[in-house]
């Protein structure tokens, strides 16, 4: 962490921060958010792009095990160098629940849920922590997604990670029924902030939404769209991940 002297009152922030996207064409709409272009820093196992002082924006891969697999890789190479990282986040294009979340809006989830970790039934699909594992959710620091927010004018709500892209009505149906505060779905979030916590580091998620959540219509995607949205949700939400003070945060909240 390093405390900073800022327009006359102290504040502490992250020392750096590591962005995680699925794809590198997610990666490019972050930096482009920034005035330098970042430049590839070679660690064990993964090549983040450092841009200015505070960034590093890593490709993790698509899915929950790449994505947490490639961030494990960059924080403990982080960790060992003495210069941890003080927040992750895991930003990228979603599908998006209808009507809340239409394309090209922007969800911060407040709950990450993992939503289709656990088993199916005869009674339906039990979550792994009902059949006595693990964890199913994490929480981003509430302090950090109501001013994230604020910053852009994305909407709050559960970002449900999946390992299969909803394709049908009837899947978006039961997702929305058994996660009612659900505003939108990908791949990556829970595997990001399952590395997070093992570090025990703080963790937010951002989605651009490119598509809705529903029946499969891959042509309709508007990828354009949503990396435009990404980045200039960037644009904003920089300043407030800079001056986050994380002693606000305590991981119950
Ligand atoms: O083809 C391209 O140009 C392109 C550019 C940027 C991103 C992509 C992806 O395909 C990203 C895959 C990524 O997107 C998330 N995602 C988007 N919509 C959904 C959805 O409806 N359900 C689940 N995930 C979605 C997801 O996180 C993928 O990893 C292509």
């Amino acid at each position: 962490m390093v405390v900073q002297a800022e327009e006359g009152r102290l504040t502490t922030s992250a020392a750096r921060i590591l962005v995680a996207t699925a794809v590198p064409a997610e990666r490019d709409a972050v930096a482009r958010a920034f005035p330098e272009p970042g430049s590839p820093v070679r660690l064990p196992g993964v090549t983040p792009h450092r841009t200015g002082t505070a960034y590093d924006l890593l490709a993790a891969g698509v899915g929950p095990a790449l994505a947490a697999a490639s961030v494990s890789a960059a924080l403990t190479a982080a960790a060992l160098a003495g210069t941890p990282y003080g927040l992750v986040v895991s930003a990228g294009i979603g599908g998006g629940f209808l009507p809340e979340a239409p394309v090209g809006s922007l969800v911060l989830a407040d709950t990450i849920v993992a939503a289709d970790l656990g088993a199916e039934t005869a009674d339906g699909f039990l979550p792994v922590t009902e059949l006595g594992f693990g964890t199913v959710t994490h929480h981003p620091p509430r302090s950090l997604v109501q001013q994230a927010v604020e910053a852009t004018g994305g909407r709050a709500g559960a970002v449900l990670t999946v390992s299969t892209v909803t394709g049908t009505a009837s899947r978006a149906a039961a997702l929305r029924a058994r996660h009612p505060r659900a505003l939108a779905e990908a791949m990556e979030g829970f595997g990001v902030a399952e590395a997070a916590a093992a570090h025990g580091v703080p963790v937010l998620e951002i989605r651009a939404v490119s598509n809705p959540v529903g029946p499969r219509d891959r042509a309709a995607w508007r990828i354009g769209e949503a990396l435009a949205a990404l980045t200039t949700a960037f644009g904003k939400l920089a300043p407030v991940l800079e001056s986050w003070n994380p002693h606000e945060h305590r991981p119950d909240q």
